[in-house]
Parts: C-alpha cells; structure tokens; sequence
C-alpha cells in the first residue's frame, strides 16, 4: 500500500518543524508527511477560538476539507498563573503584533517585573487535532509546567522559550537540545497521546 498523506497544518516554521520531529520519532510507519507549502493555497479562517482545542480542531477541519488528506495542526500558548490564565490562545499575538516573539517575551516580562519568584508559575500548553475528511476528528492536550524566568536565556526553540523555566535543571527551553525538549514539552506529549490515531490512518 502507498504511504498515507498526512498534512501537517502550521505556518510557524519553528513550530511545524517540532511538529515534523516529533512524528517522525514517534516512528509511525506508512504516513508521509506533507507541508502547507506542498498543497495549493486555501483560505484559513483566523484562530478566534475561546480555546486551544476549538483553535486546533479548526485548523485540522480547514486544511483536511481543503485538501482531501487527513490533516493534523496544533495550537498552542502558555498560561500564566499571576496573569489569571493568560496570555492564553492569545499568546501569539499578546503584544499587538502576530508571531513578533522578543515584543510578546517582552511585554510578558514587563507585566511580571514585581512578581515575586514564588508566584512567576506558568505552563505551556498544545492541543492537537487530526482531522480526517469526511470522517473522524480527534483532539488531545499536552501541558509543560514551569516558570517565568526574569531574562531570557537561550538560543533554541521559539516563543516564550527563552523566559519559560520547566520544572527539572532550571535551564530555560531554549537552552534544551530539540530531543531534550520533545521529551518534555506540551507539544511532545499532545502528539504522543495522539500517535495511536495516526497509525490507525494506515490500517
Ligand atoms: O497557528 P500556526 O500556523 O500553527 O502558528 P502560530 O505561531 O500562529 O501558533 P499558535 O496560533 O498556536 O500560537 C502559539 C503561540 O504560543 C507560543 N508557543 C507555543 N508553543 C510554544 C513553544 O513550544 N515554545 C515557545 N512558545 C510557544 C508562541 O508564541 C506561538 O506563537
Ligand atoms: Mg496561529
């Protein structure tokens, strides 16, 4: 049997490639993996969802209607304890501008600035969904607990990363090596519990 297509809807290109990794380690035999900038253009509604989940499924629907394949997106933010929950589904865009990643990890450390070290808890946050056309849809969540840190450190990863301190060696996430980070994080864990409806796909 041919390899399955499996889109895999993000336009962040640190992101998409976390996504890529992680299903590639996961070892799923029989799927293909194929990018948004492999499929012709199609209209993608704006991620106006009250939650990670509403976010991700919509992204999933969009791209399998568009395209026929099964598709699988996350969306993804870090809440912040001090902050009630937020930046939320909004953390792409909390500082105006979508995806301008030192202006968000700089208005979040400002807004943190007299915050006291007991109370700078957080967590990321994914929801995955696969989408499959005309057919099933499923969504799952992974969480990354830490802290804010008060500078940011590191060169890996994307986002928040270099302010986000996951509970473990105190090193921020940019300062994990990809694996290290795949081990651990939302995303990581949201596509693991989602692995066995992906190798379903080949069945
Ligand atoms: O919607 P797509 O196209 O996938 O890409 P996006 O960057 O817009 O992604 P989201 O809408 O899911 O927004 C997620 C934001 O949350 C932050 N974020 C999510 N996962 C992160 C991670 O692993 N490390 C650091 N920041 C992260 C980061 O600022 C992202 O821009
Ligand atoms: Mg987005």
């Amino acid at each position: 049997m041919p390899d399955v297509k499996l889109l895999v809807a993000s336009r962040n290109a640190k992101k998409l490639r976390e996504l890529r990794r992680v299903l590639d380690a996961e070892g799923i035999s029989g799927i293909e993996l194929v990018g948004l900038n492999e499929v012709p253009e199609f209209p993608e509604a704006p991620e106006t969802g009250a939650t990670f989940e509403e976010n991700a499924l919509a992204k999933a629907r969009d791209g399998a209607a568009a395209t026929g394949m099964p598709c699988v997106a996350d969306d993804s933010g870090i809440e912040v304890d001090a902050l009630n929950g937020m930046p939320g589904v909004l953390s792409a865009r909390w500082s105006g501008a979508h995806g301008d990643d030192d202006a968000n990890t700089a208005l979040l450390l400002a807004q943190l600035r007299d915050v006291p070290d007991e109370r700078r808890g957080a967590g990321f946050v994914s929801a995955c969904a696969l989408a499959v056309p005309g057919g099933d849809e499923s969504v799952v969540r992974g969480e990354w607990r830490g802290v804010i840190a008060r500078t940011p450190l590191g060169e890996n990863g994307f986002g928040y990363d270099p302010v986000f301190v996951p509970e473990g060696d105190g090193r921020s996430a940019a300062e994990l090596g990809p694996e290290e980070k795949d081990a651990a994080s939302h995303r990581g864990r949201a596509l693991r519990l989602l692995a066995p409806a992906l190798q379903a796909l080949t069945k």
